[in-house]
Parts: C-alpha cells; structure tokens; sequence
C-alpha cells in the first residue's frame, strides 16, 4: 500500500549560497524546515532572520537554524549543502537525524557524491542530486542571489524507482518558488551539471574570468567550449548518453548567469583558503586516464594548479 505522506520534515545542512537559499524558500513557502548553521553565521540567523538579496529584491525570512548538535529531531529529507571538503562533518548528524524513510540529498558540485556517501552511511538512503543556483554568504545572516536560476534534481543512485517521499519533496520545492525536478536518470543529469560547473570553474580559474567573459567570442568562451566537449567525450566513454548538445545547453545555461558571476570554487580560491578544486577539475583528468579520453584543456587547467598524473596513474596535487 501507497505510504501517506503528511507534511515532510526537512533538514538542511549548511547555511550557505544553497543550503541557505532551499531552507529560506522551503521556510518562506511554510514549510517544517530546520537549518544547521554555525558561528557568526547562526547567530545573525537567530537574531535578524536570514536575509537573501535577490535581483527583484530583499527577502526577509524567519528560519528555524540550530547547530548541528542541537538537532534532536528525526528528518524526513535532508539536503546536504556543504562543500566537499566539509562532508564529512555533517555524517554522525546525518546518522542521528534519519529513521527508516529518509532520503538524503546531496547537492554538492562533485559528481559521484551521493555513491561515496552511500559508502559511509550503511542503511540510509542516499540519493544523488544537483542544484543550479548562484548563491553566496555576503556577511552574516545574509546571502546574495545573482540571477534567477534556481533548480534541483534529485534522483536514486540505482535508476527510477517512484518513491511517495521524493515526489512529495518535489511538489512542495515547486510550491516554495524552487525548479524541482525528481530524475529518473540522475547519474546523467548530475553529470550534465558537472560538465557545466566543472567547465566553468576550470575555466574562471585559469583565466580568472567571470560569466560575462565567457559569454563573449573570444579565449575564455572557446575554452569553455573545449572542456565542455571534453566532459562530453568522457560521458560517452562512461556509457552516459547526454542526448542533446551539452556545449548548446550549458552556453543557455551561462547566459542565464549575471555577468559579474563566478563559480563557488573560484570565489574559494580568491579567498585562499580550501577549495573544490580536485573534485572539480584534478578529477576530470583522473577520469580521462582511466577512460583513455584525452582531455587537454583540463590537463592544462590542472598543470597551473600543479596538478599532473604520475606514471600514468592517478597523480597528487602538489
Ligand atoms: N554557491 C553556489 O552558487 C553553488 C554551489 N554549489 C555547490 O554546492 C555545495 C555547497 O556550496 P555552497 O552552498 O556555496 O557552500 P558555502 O560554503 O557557501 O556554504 C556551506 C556552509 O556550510 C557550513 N558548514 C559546513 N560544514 C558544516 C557543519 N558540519 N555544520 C554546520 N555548518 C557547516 C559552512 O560553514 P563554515 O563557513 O563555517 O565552514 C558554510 O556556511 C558545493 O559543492 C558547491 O560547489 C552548487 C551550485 C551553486
Ligand atoms: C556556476 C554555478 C553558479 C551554477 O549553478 C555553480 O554551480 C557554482 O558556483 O558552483
């Protein structure tokens, strides 16, 4: 018998550019949802409400945000919205937050993260997911939007199993404001997101460019293109069947991004501090090796960034 769903908890771990952005429309859309923050961050939250500044204007919001060891409920769904080199902070919350029906989306720009979590977490449903969004902490319990998009797919790791909890999530995101799309192919939708995100990074590393570079005719735009292809040629070799033009769909995709756009990783560079940079681009390369698909754009991408393969196997950032 069809499970009834009532109204879904959901937990969103990480008050950041996405993880913010879902819980303040999820919120905003009155919806049960509890945001894990920290720091400065939370507590801004808690006392002013989480602010979103979009392009038609400011959203003020109040979210229920705690810290991760404040959290004694159980979640229904749980949107994992931190970078990689975060994750695996948010597994013991993960544990203690799940009971038997929970899925778990992660949303993070790596492609596979939802099968290395999988491996981690024993007994809890792990889906895999992406998100098309430009979103950014800008100081304290504030984010900024730039540009409109705001999509999510989700889907099981394993094909498209219909499944009441993941229908239900996608009907109330759509009804909170947010392009929900529940996958039946979703190791190659993420990947139809990797071979945007991860071009765009390499690229606006490299170059140190922006959106609006790449828009225009000219180096930055045909090196976009080229890694595009290059994540195109290494679906195939993975038996991914893309089935349109992904270099088409993503030049859509970045014309849809505010000009002055930058992906997260490179805004992580800039910073200095830890970045996405393996997943997003060293990967590519290990990928190419092991498929025997050349990739020359992101070897050179990874070369500035003293990234090479050792002896033909899977090399170190150095
Ligand atoms: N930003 C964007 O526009 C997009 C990002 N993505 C991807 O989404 C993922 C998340 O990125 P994004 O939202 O930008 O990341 P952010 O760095 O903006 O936000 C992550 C937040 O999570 C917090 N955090 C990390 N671990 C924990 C924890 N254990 N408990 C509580 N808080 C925690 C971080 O806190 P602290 O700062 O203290 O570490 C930070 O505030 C990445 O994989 C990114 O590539 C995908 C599409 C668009
Ligand atoms: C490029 C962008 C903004 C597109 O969603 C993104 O995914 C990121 O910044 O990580």
């Amino acid at each position: 018998m069809e499970r009834k769903i009532q109204e879904l908890r959901y937990l969103v771990i990480g008050a950041g550019g996405t993880g913010g952005c879902i819980a303040g429309f999820l919120a905003k859309g009155g919806r049960d949802v509890a945001l894990i923050a920290r720091g400065v961050h939370l507590e801004a939250i808690r006392r002013n409400g989480l602010k979103i500044i979009r392009p038609d204007g400011v959203l003020s919001i109040s979210v229920h945000a705690e810290e991760e060891k404040e959290y004694k409920d159980k979640a229904d769904v749980i949107f994992v919205c931190v970078k990689d080199y975060s994750l695996d902070s948010t597994y013991e919350l993960i544990k203690k937050a799940s009971h038997k029906d929970t899925v778990v989306i992660p949303l993070l720009n790596i492609y596979g993260t939802g099968e290395r979590m999988s491996d981690r977490l024993p007994g809890i449903r792990v889906l895999n997911g992406c998100i098309y969004i430009a979103g950014s902490i800008e100081c304290p319990g504030v984010l900024r939007q730039s540009g409109e998009i705001f999509r999510i797919v989700y889907g099981s790791v394993d094909g498209g199993t219909e499944d009441p909890v993941c229908r239900q999530a996608e009907e109330d995101l759509r009804a909170c404001g947010i392009e929900a799309v529940y996958s039946d192919d979703v190791r190659r939708d993420t990947f139809k997101k990797y071979s945007f995100v991860s071009a765009m990074a390499a690229v606006g590393a490299y170059y140190g460019s922006n959106a609006g570079d790449a828009k225009r005719e000219g180096a930055v735009r045909s090196m976009f293109i080229s890694c595009v292809k290059e994540i195109e040629a290494l679906a195939e070799a993975m038996g991914i069947d893309f089935g349109e033009d992904m270099a088409e769909v993503n030049l859509k995709v970045l014309h849809g991004l505010a000009d002055d756009c930058t992906a997260s990783m490179q805004k992580d560079l800039e910073k200095g501090g830890q970045t996405e940079m393996d997943g997003l681009v060293f990967e590519v390369v290990r990928l190419g090796n092991k498929y025997h698909v050349p990739v020359p754009g992101y070897v050179l991408i990874a070369e500035k960034f003293k990234f090479h393969l050792e002896d033909g196997q899977a090399g170190q950032a150095k």
